[in-house]
């Protein structure tokens, strides 16, 4: 028989229902107290209700955020946009970092190379050396304008400190046969190609290297910038490639994840330490690696070859060769803020936050990295109408430096000029514009410890002192003259000194209220000041 509530009516079989319902021998009080809870149960179930409209109408108007990242080639976009996603959704950013592992890789493997290509004519001549000859200490010699190279191999703080492994300080004082350390080594040029073979999808030809490379290995291919830089059309192609890789990657052991990713597809399967996998050739070669780069001969080489050409990051890398060439290695936040791999068009990045910082902040981000090179820059232009904000960087590290893709233009130069024309565009008259002076950290050591002159390169420096803080206050009025003199209506000014490799001090620049303001605004209108 259907059971029966205290009002008479007929309670349902639903045991939802039936757990609420009132008591069958309910008293008149007990209802009258009842009725009143239920009521006050309605009422804040509408504020609740009423709560989430709000917010939903609240997270629509919010909509989400356009950021472009402007600046030229090197500059440290992608880097940049590593941090954004480090700092908003470092769960995601995190279930990538293996991914880098082939990348991470490649960096390595191609800085011993372009070492060795840059060193081998002066090594090879006299083909002998000890670890223990003496410390190089001086300064580089002064850098022409027109090159580069010299400022693009900074002399690493930790280089002439870092801690020998003990089978190295003991073997210090035995002479290296150069001719046979490169020998060795020689097998780490076939490894980059079969890395960079990696990152490109199956079914697109691998480009070959035109016959006359040039010091960094390469020439104008169709994968090679014109110093030979290797690039991939979109990072989703090989992420996604390796995260198939992965399958159901949070439920597989770790150990699982790491082989795959330390052999990548070359023979699938982790194997030992001397079979034809990218790791266990790095690990037989790991050694020699440590030998090339910690030997005194080969850094004062390096120092004086007109012709070397490192990444930024190499000195990071080669200075960790021993925890990143292992087995079971996965990347490090900063390996992976550290990858350099060059872009190429533009290419869109959704970040979802995964935690509010403010409560009008809006909840996902497009972010919209574009190569900097000069034939790069007219595909930016599409892209200014829709843009919320802007991220320019200019690293302030290249005063001294000519571009790769045109050797007669100072990089500060151009950075000056790329601003101009951003700063006055008409299509982003209403567009926020954030100034990254990045590279600092380069920047502080080019000054104080390498006594690079900052006027020789920037003559309307004049005499004023050749110190950090003074050149930083120089470049910083120099932008917002520009910005201010160029703009087409007003604009607030708004810049940032950064070293985007130093993920928490980019975390605090990027969390400061005075930077997320502007972007907490999804009206583009709300951008004219
Ligand atoms: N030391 C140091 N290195 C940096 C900094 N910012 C970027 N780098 C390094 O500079 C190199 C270039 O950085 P990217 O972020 O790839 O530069 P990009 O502007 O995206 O360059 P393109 O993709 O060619 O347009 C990488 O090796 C970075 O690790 C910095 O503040 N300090
Ligand atoms: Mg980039």
């Amino acid at each position: 028989m259907p059971r029966k509530n205290g009002n008479g009516m007929e309670v349902s079989r639903d045991p939802l229902l039936v757990l609420m319902a009132p008591p069958a021998n309910e008293s008149a009080e007990e209802k009258e107290i009842r009725i009143r809870n239920e009521k006050v149960a309605i009422a804040r179930n509408a504020e609740i209700e009423e709560m989430l409209r709000l917010e939903r109408v609240a997270a629509k108007k919010r909509g989400c955020i356009r950021v472009l990242l402007l600046g030229q080639s090197e500059s440290g976009k992608s880097t940049t946009l590593k941090n954004f996603q480090l700092a908003f959704a470092p769960n995601a950013f995190r279930a990538e970092r293996v991914s880098w592992t082939r990348i991470i890789y490649l960096n390595l493997v191609r800085s011993i190379n372009t070492i060795i290509r840059a060193v081998s004519p002066e090594l090879l001549g006299t083909n002998k050396s000890t670890l223990s000859s003496p410390s190089t200490s001086t300064l580089p010699s002064p850098i022409s304008p027109l090159d580069r190279s010299h400022a693009d191999f900074p002399l690493p703080p930790t280089a002439q400190s870092s801690a020998m492994t003990p089978s190295l300080s003991s073997s210090s004082q035995i002479p290296i046969d150069y001719t046979a350390l490169f020998a060795d080594l020689s097998a780490l040029e076939g490894l980059e190609e079969r890395l960079q073979r990696q990152l490109i999808p199956p079914d697109e030809p691998f480009p070959q290297y035109p016959a006359n490379t040039n010091a960094n290995g390469g020439g104008a291919g169709k994968r090679y910038t014109s110093h030979g830089e290797f690039f991939v059309y979109s990072t989703t192609g090989w992420k996604t490639a390796f995260s198939m890789l992965r399958g159901r990657g949070s439920l597989e052991s770790r150990s699982s994840i790491d082989r795959r990713a330390s052999v990548g597809a070359d023979n699938g399967g982790g194997g030992g330490g001397g079979g034809d996998d990218v790791v266990g050739v790095l690990l037989e070669k790991k050694r020699a690696m440590i030998v090339l780069w910690r030997d005194e001969r080969v850094r004062r080489a390096l120092r004086r070859s007109s012709r070397i050409r490192l990444d930024d990051s190499a000195a990071f890398y080669l200075d960790n060769i021993d925890r990143i060439v292992q087995r079971y290695y996965e990347p490090s936040d900063d390996d992976v803020i550290r990858a350099r791999l060059r872009t190429v068009g533009v290419q869109e990045h959704i970040i979802v936050h995964e935690r509010q910082l403010t409560r009008d902040m809006a909840s996902e981000w497009r972010m919209y990295d574009v190569g900097g090179t000069r034939s790069e820059r007219a595909a930016w232009i599409p892209y200014f109408e829709h843009m919320n904000a802007i991220i320019f960087l200019a690293p302030i590290s290249a005063f001294n430096q000519v571009l790769d893709e045109d050797r007669d233009r100072n990089r500060l130069e151009d950075s000056f000029g790329l601003y101009k024309k951003i700063v006055s565009s008409k299509l982003l008259a209403k567009v926020q514009i954030v100034l990254f002076l990045n590279k600092v950290d380069l920047f502080r050591r080019m000054i104080n410890h390498q006594g690079i002159s900052f006027s020789k390169y920037v003559p309307s420096y004049g005499n004023r002192p050749n110190e950090v803080e003074s050149i930083m206050k120089y470049l910083k009025a120099k932008f917002k003259e520009i910005s201010r003199d160029h703009s087409p209506q007003a604009r607030t000014f708004f810049s940032y000194f950064t070293s985007v490799v130093d993920t928490q001090s980019t975390a605090v620049t990027l969390q400061i209220g005075a930077f997320f303001s502007p972007m907490c605004l999804a009206n583009d209108d709300a951008y004219a000041v």
